[in-house]
C-alpha cells in the first residue's frame, strides 16, 4: 500500500446491550465523536443482533464510522436453525464482522477450519472480515505464542484468494487469551513481539499486499493505556471490549493521543 491504512478503533459489545440501550450508546459516541474523531481514524461498533438495524441508521451518513457483526454463519442462506447470513448482515446496514474470536473459539469451540470458512466466504459477500488470533496463557507460558499465532493466522486464512484479496477488505486482530476481559494488558514488548511475528506472517502469505493489512491489538484496553499502544510498531487500532461499553470511556479511546 502506497498509504498509511487508517487507524481502526473497533468496539465489541459482545452479549451486552438492549436495543434501547445500543442506540442510547451509540447516540452518544456520535454526538461525542462526529467532530473529535481524529481524520486518520476509523470507528467500529460490533453490536448485538438484536441492534445492528437501529444503531447502523444512528450511524448512517457520518463518516469513517461504520457498524459490524459479531458472528454469521459461511452460507447464503439456508436450514440452519438460530444461525444468520452474511446478506441478512448488509441488509441491516454491517459493512464489517468478525471471526475468530476467543470466545467463540474456545467457549463455543468453533475450529480453525469453521473460522477460514467463514474469513473466505464472508469477503466474497462483501464484508470486511477482521480474524481475530491469541494465545491463551498456557500457551504463553509454554513459550508457544509464536507458533500459535503463525498457525491460527494460516489456518484462518487459508481459503482467502491471494491474488485479490486488498488491505481495504481484511484486519487481523491479535487477542492474547489472558488479557481479555483481566485488567491484563500485555506489556508493550510482548504486543510489539506478538504484532511483528503477525506481520511477517501476512507478508510471507500474502506478498502483495501483507505490509499493508492492519494489526489490532485487544486485551484490556482501556482509555489510560490506549495512545501508548496504538504508538507501537505494527499496530494499527484496537479491538475493544469492556471499555467500548461507556460512552465517556469509548470516546478517550478513539481520540487518544
Ligand atoms: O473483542 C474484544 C476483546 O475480547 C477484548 O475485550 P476486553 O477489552 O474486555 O478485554
Amino acid at each position: 500500500m502506497s498509504s498509511q491504512p487508517r487507524t481502526l478503533i473497533a468496539g465489541n459489545w459482545k452479549m451486552y446491550k438492549t436495543e434501547g440501550q445500543a442506540v442510547e450508546l451509540a447516540a452518544g459516541l456520535v454526538a461525542g465523536l462526529a467532530d473529535a474523531l481524529p481524520p486518520e481514524r476509523e470507528l467500529l461498533i460490533l453490536p448485538p443482533f438484536t441492534a445492528l438495524k437501529t444503531v447502523s441508521e444512528k450511524l448512517r451518513g457520518r463518516e469513517r464510522m461504520f457498524v459490524g457483526a459479531q458472528n454469521f454463519y459461511p452460507s447464503e442462506e439456508g436450514a440452519y436453525t438460530g444461525e444468520i447470513a452474511p446478506s441478512m448482515l448488509a441488509d441491516a446496514g454491517c459493512t464489517h464482522a468478525l471471526a475468530g474470536h476467543s470466545e467463540r473459539r474456545h467457549v463455543i469451540k468453533e475450529s480453525d477450519r469453521f473460522i477460514a470458512q467463514k474469513v473466505a466466504f464472508g469477503l466474497q459477500a462483501g464484508l470486511h472480515m477482521i480474524l481475530c488470533i491469541g494465545e491463551t496463557l498456557d500457551q504463553r507460558t509454554h513459550g508457544s505464542m509464536e507458533n500459535v499465532v503463525k498457525g491460527q493466522l494460516r489456518l484462518g486464512l487459508a481459503q482467502v484468494n491471494k491474488e485479490t484479496v486488498t488491505p481495504e477488505q481484511l484486519t487481523i486482530a491479535y487477542e492474547p487469551v489472558w488479557a481479555i476481559g483481566t485488567g491484563e494488558t500485555a506489556e508493550p514488548e510482548d504486543i510489539l513481539s506478538a504484532h511483528a511475528v503477525v506481520r511477517k506472517t501476512l507478508e510471507e502469505h500474502f506478498p502483495h499486499c501483507g505490509n499493508g493489512i492492519r494489526i489490532l491489538y485487544g486485551g484490556s484496553v482501556k482509555a489510560d493505556n490506549a495512545a501508548a499502544i496504538l504508538g507501537l510498531d505494527n499496530v494499527n487500532g484496537v479491538l475493544v471490549g469492556g471499555a467500548s461499553l461507556q460512552v465517556e470511556s469509548f470516546t478517550a479511546i478513539a481520540t487518544a493521543d
